[in-house]
Order: C-alpha cells, then sequence, then structure tokens
C-alpha cells in the first residue's frame, strides 16, 4: 500500500464521519458560547476566591527547607493559594466528577478502535488546519518543482534541496534527506517527478522518528501513580504561559488533578498571567509575590500539591537568557528542589520554543539545552508560519523529541506531537486527491 494511501485511510473522514463531526464542532461552539456568557455574567469578587494561605501550619518554612543558599530572607514571601473551588468551575460542571474510565463489565473489542480512530482523524484535522500556511508554501513549492522537471535528474533535487532548506528544516538534515531520497528513487526506479513527492512524504516521517522506532516517545511522562511535576522553560513569549493553561486545561479534562507553580516571579505580569489561565481552566495556583525566589515558589507548590493528591504540577520558570549563567543557576536551584522532595522528578523538563522564530529557535535550544536535561520541546506557533519544518530540525539535530505542538491560540489547540499527523498536514492536498484506482 502507497504512503498517501496509509495516511488517507487513517486520517481522513467519510462523509458520515464527516456530518458527525460538523455536529459535534456545532455542539462545542453552543458550549463556548455558554461559557462566554457565564464568564460576562461574573463580577470580578465573584469570579475570584478570596484567596487564603492553604499551607498547612505544620508545614515547614519554605526558607528553611528549600536549603537555598542565597537567601532574601527579610521579605515574607506572599504564599498564596487558591484553595476555595473554582466558582466557574462549579457553575460549568456542577457534577463536576473528574472523567475517569469506568471500567465496563461486558467486553467491548470494536468501540475503544473506533474511538481511537475518530481521535486520530480530529487530530490531524487540527494539523490540517494548523499548517495551513507551511502547507501552501511548502507543498506548493514541491508541486511547481515537481510540474518544472518531469523527469527526476541532479537539478531537480538541487532545487528541492533549497526548498527544503527555506522551510527551516535545517541544513544537516535536509543533506541527510537528500540522500535518502536519492538512494529510495534509484532503488524504486522512479522516473517520474510526481512519484517523488510521496517519497518525501515517507522520509521526512523516517528522518523524524530516526533509529529509534517507537512511535510511543512523544506522550508526556505523567501518567502514572503519584504526583508527576513538569518545568517549563523558554525565554519570555514564547507562549510558555498559554501552554501551561492549555495543557492544564486538556489534563483536567481528561480528569487528572492538576496545580500550576508561578516560577516566574522575575517578569512583572508573568505571574498574574499565570493566575488568570488557573482562573479560567479551573486550576490552584501557587504563587508568592514578584521578585521572590522561584525555588521557593516550587517548594511550596509541591508541598501543596502532595497535601491535595494533585496528579500533576506544571511549573512555570523564567527565562532570562540574556544571562546564561543566571539561567543555568536558578534551573539548577529549582531542579535541586524538586529532586530533593519527589526523588523521581521532575517527570519532563518541556523547552518551549516558538516556531516562528526560526532558526532563532534552535540557539536558544542549544542554550537550555546546556542549562538544563531538556526532555521534551513544545513547539508554539506552528499555525504562524510558513516554515514548519524546524520539527524536524530539532528532532534530528538536537535529538530532542517535539513532545506538543501550538496550532493556534484557542484552549484546545494544544496537540501531542505525531510526525505521520505532521506529514499528513504537510500534505493534506495530496493525499486527499490519491486515487487508488491509479495506484501502481
Ligand atoms: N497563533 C498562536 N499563538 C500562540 C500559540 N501559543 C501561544 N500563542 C500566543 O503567543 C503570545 C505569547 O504567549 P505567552 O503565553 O504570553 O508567552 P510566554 O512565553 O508565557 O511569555 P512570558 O509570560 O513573557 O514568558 C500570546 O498572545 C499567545 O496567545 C500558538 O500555538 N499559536
Amino acid at each position: 500500500m502507497s504512503f498517501f494511501k496509509k495516511l488517507k485511510d487513517k486520517f481522513i473522514l467519510d462523509p458520515f464521519e464527516q456530518d458527525l463531526k460538523e455536529l459535534e464542532k456545532e455542539q462545542a461552539e453552543d458550549l463556548e458560547e455558554q461559557h462566554s456568557d457565564i464568564e460576562k455574567t461574573e463580577t470580578p469578587e465573584e469570579s475570584r476566591p478570596a484567596e487564603t494561605d492553604s499551607i498547612p501550619d505544620d508545614q515547614p518554612v519554605v526558607e528553611e527547607e528549600t536549603g537555598i543558599e542565597e537567601e532574601d530572607t527579610e521579605e515574607e514571601p506572599v504564599k498564596q493559594l487558591d484553595t476555595t473551588p473554582e466558582t466557574k468551575e462549579q457553575l460549568e460542571e456542577p457534577e463536576a466528577a473528574p472523567a475517569l474510565p469506568v471500567e465496563d463489565e461486558t467486553p467491548q473489542v470494536e468501540e475503544p478502535e473506533t474511538d481511537h480512530s475518530a481521535r486520530e482523524k480530529s487530530i490531524a484535522a487540527k494539523f490540517r488546519i494548523g499548517l495551513t500556511k507551511t502547507r501552501d508554501s511548502f507543498s506548493g513549492r514541491i508541486n511547481d518543482l515537481v510540474a518544472r522537471y518531469r523527469t527526476v535528474d541532479e537539478d531537480f533535487f538541487e532545487d528541492l534541496e533549497e526548498i527544503l532548506i527555506s522551510a527551516d528544516v535545517g541544513v544537516t538534515t535536509v543533506m541527510e534527506m537528500i540522500d535518502e531520497l536519492e538512494m529510495e528513487v534509484k532503488r524504486r526506479n522512479i522516473k517520474d517527478t510526481r512519484q517523488v513527492r510521496e517519497v518525501i512524504s515517507e522520509k521526512l516521517v523516517e528522518i523524524y522518528y530516526g533509529d529509534d522506532d517507537s512511535e510511543e516517545m512523544e506522550e508526556l511522562n505523567i501518567n502514572h501513580d503519584g504526583l508527576s511535576i513538569v518545568l517549563f522553560v523558554g525565554v519570555n513569549g514564547v507562549g510558555k504561559t498559554t501552554t501551561i493553561g492549555k495543557l492544564a486545561h486538556q489534563l483536567k479534562s481528561e480528569g487528572k488533578n492538576v496545580m500550576l507553580a508561578a516560577g516566574d516571579t522575575f517578569r512583572a505580569g508573568a505571574i498574574e498571567q499565570l493566575d488568570a489561565w488557573g482562573e479560567r481552566v479551573g486550576v490552584n495556583v501557587v504563587k508568592h509575590s514578584a521578585g521572590s525566589d522561584p525555588a521557593a515558589v516550587i517548594f511550596d507548590a509541591i508541598q501543596a500539591a502532595k497535601s491535595r493528591n494533585a496528579d500533576v504540577l506544571l511549573c512555570d520558570t523564567a527565562g532570562r537568557l540574556q544571562n546564561k549563567v543566571n539561567l543555568m543557576n536558578e534551573l539548577a536551584k529549582v531542579k535541586r528542589v524538586i529532586e530533593r522532595e519527589v526523588p523521581t522528578a521532575p517527570h519532563e523538563v518541556l523547552l518551549v520554543l516558538d516556531a516562528t522564530t526560526g532558526q532563532n529557535a534552535m540557539s536558544q535550544a542549544k542554550t537550555f539545552s546546556e542549562a538544563t536535561a531538556v526532555s521534551g520541546i513544545v513547539l508554539t506557533k506552528l499555525d504562524g508560519t510558513a516554515k514548519g519544518g524546524i520539527v524536524l530540525a530539532i528532532r534530528n539535530e538536537l535529538e530532542i523529541p517535539v513532545k506538543l505542538v501550538g496550532l493556534g491560540e484557542k484552549v484546545t489547540d494544544l496537540q501531542q506531537f505525531d510526525a505521520h499527523a505532521f506529514v499528513y498536514g504537510l500534505f493534506a492536498d495530496m493525499v486527499e486527491a490519491h486515487d487508488e484506482e491509479k495506484e501502481q
């Protein structure tokens, strides 16, 4: 079976599914409207429950317990935690029962598969929409190239190389890709340039996964018993806070008890921004006053998360790249505190990068990887760039998996990365136009 056919079967909805999808979309929009109506009717006092210091009295004092060398003990940190159940949450979900999977006694074989397939298709649809800019530019240029060269030759590969480089795939990755393509085209005895498009899409997936055949690597390491701690790092403005908010929403809707830690105490407004997200998605935020020690915030957040049996704690941090030494010291200190409090943590250190910054994102990735062990990348604003090829450069040149991608500004626009769905997003028009009858 050809690769495009595989993608088509996996990701494209048949007309019946399409109707169902439309219906679901309408229902979701209705819900969103109701939600914004609720937001509009709330007064600030109503929407913001009284802040209380929920850290139990018997809890160790932060400064003593964090073992932090450079104390600023003069000022008592303002420890705030929203302990009152979220008013909005109660309004939206009066029964607020976590959506934990209920064991069904009757074994069901077909249904989970259908659910899984529908889920895959809806994820692919998001990639398709989110990658519109890249697809228009990338596959548009490939189509022009194919029209210009009817038969495969050296010049064809040279021009293809240029297209890949300008899509931010990265020079090293492009070289590797072109070598592989040339070999594959020879091996399959392909002469017609139209057939090369499919080989390109196949190779993009292969290059992404590399020798590591496990396509599970994009999954976040948070699905185990006990508290999972995820540390977010990255420079300001890349979409860190938005990503934390979106992920909190996603995890909460999966039935997880999520908390946030406002560890970016450096930038004015960062705490309020995270707090607003906490309120929006209905999760608690642990915060101190601006300028206080981030390690102390994270320490308090871990204690609060433990005492409330939280499943996941998402920790924001400041991203001062200007001074690498400070950045390293700060991150090292935060990590020390986490490791001491939960020896298996942090379960993920996610570096957030803005896809629209292209090669600059690559240099940020290098700097942060030197400062701390980054376990995965969150690539935001993929919808805002025509150069989505950066995904491959990051994976291939830095050997860090892209775990999540931001495909838009909506709370639901954060997706777990999937190289097949990504490639489908790049070649959707060709995949959809793929004709099995003509398949040889
Ligand atoms: N189009 C698009 N916009 C995004 C995406 N992710 C984040 N943004 C926008 O990017 C802008 C910056 O996001 P923030 O979350 O404030 O960035 P930040 O990294 O937290 O910034 P600091 O708080 O300064 O560290 C906001 O306007 C977000 O709505 C995405 O995937 N797509």
